[in-house]
C-alpha cells in the first residue's frame, strides 16, 4: 500500500477493546437508579464514540424526557461514573490487539492511544488489559480542551512524538475518527466491528479497511 508511516495512533473503544458490555451494564444500573427504562446493549453501543457525557445524555433522553434537564443529567452522569468505575477493567481486548501492538512496537513504530473516553476510565482499562506499556502517549477525551472529531488530540500527539501528521496513521472504528484524521491530515484506517452509531463505515472516506487488528501488519510491515 506504500504508507509512509512512523507513528500509529489507536482509538480505544470499539477498536482495541470491546467495552460495550461493561458500558451497557453500567448505563442500565444508572437507568435503574433513576427509575428509567433499560436499553439493550446494541442500543447503548450506538451511543459510544463521543465521550461519556454524550452517552449518558442519549441514554436518559427518550420519549417524554427528550430534553433532560441539567439536574437530571448531572445526577445521571455521577451515577454512570460511579457504576462504570466498578467494572471498567473487566472489558477484553479484541482478537490480536496485544500481538499487533507488540509487533508494531518491535518494528519501530511510535504508538499512541487516542480516545474520547475520560482519563479516569482510560488509564485503568489500559493497565488492566496490558495494553498501556505499548504506548508512548495516551490522550483521553478530557486531557485537552477538545476531543475527536476535532483534530486537537492528533496534532498534540504528532507534536510530542515529533512526527508529521502526514506520516501518522489513526486506526479507529467510527466517523468521529475519520473526521478527526481528515482534519489533522493523518492516514485513517478503520475496523468494521466497533461502534459507529450502528452504521457501516463509509469506505470511500478511508485510506484502508482491515478486518481485524493483525491485518494492520500486512499494511505496515
Ligand atoms: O468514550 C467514547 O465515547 C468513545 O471512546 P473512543 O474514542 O475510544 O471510541
Ligand atoms: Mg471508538
Amino acid at each position: 500500500m506504500g504508507f509512509n508511516v512512523k507513528a500509529v495512533m489507536f482509538d480505544l473503544d470499539g477498536t482495541l477493546v470491546n467495552t460495550a458490555p461493561e458500558i451497557a451494564y453500567a448505563a442500565n444500573q444508572m437507568l435503574d437508579a433513576l427509575n428509567l427504562p433499560n436499553k439493550s446493549q446494541a442500543q447503548i453501543a450506538r451511543y459510544i464514540g463521543e465521550g461519556a457525557q454524550m452517552l449518558v445524555k442519549r441514554c436518559v433522553a427518550n420519549g417524554a424526557l427528550a430534553e433532560p434537564d441539567d439536574v437530571l443529567l448531572n445526577e445521571a452522569q455521577a451515577l454512570f461514573f460511579e457504576y462504570y468505575a466498578q467494572n471498567v477493567t473487566s472489558s477484553q481486548p479484541y482478537h490480536g490487539a496485544l500481538e499487533t501492538l507488540d509487533q508494531l512496537k518491535r518494528t519501530g513504530f511510535k504508538l499512541a492511544c487516542v480516545t474520547n473516553k475520560p482519563e479516569k476510565f482510560t488509564l485503568p482499562l489500559l493497565s488492566a488489559t496490558g495494553l498501556i506499556d505499548f504506548f508512548e502517549m495516551v490522550v483521553s477525551g478530557d486531557t485537552l480542551p477538545k476531543k475527536k472529531p476535532d483534530p486537537m488530540q492528533l496534532h498534540h500527539i504528532c507534536k510530542k512524538l515529533e512526527v508529521l501528521e502526514t506520516e501518522s496513521m489513526l486506526v479507529g472504528d467510527s466517523d468521529t475518527d475519520v473526521v478527526a484524521a481528515h482534519a489533522a491530515g493523518c492516514y485513517i484506517v478503520t475496523v468494521p466491528y466497533g461502534y459507529n452509531q450502528g452504521k457501516a463505515i463509509d469506505e470511500s472516506m478511508v485510506d484502508a479497511t482491515i478486518d481485524d487488528l493483525p491485518d494492520l501488519l500486512n499494511l505496515l510491515t
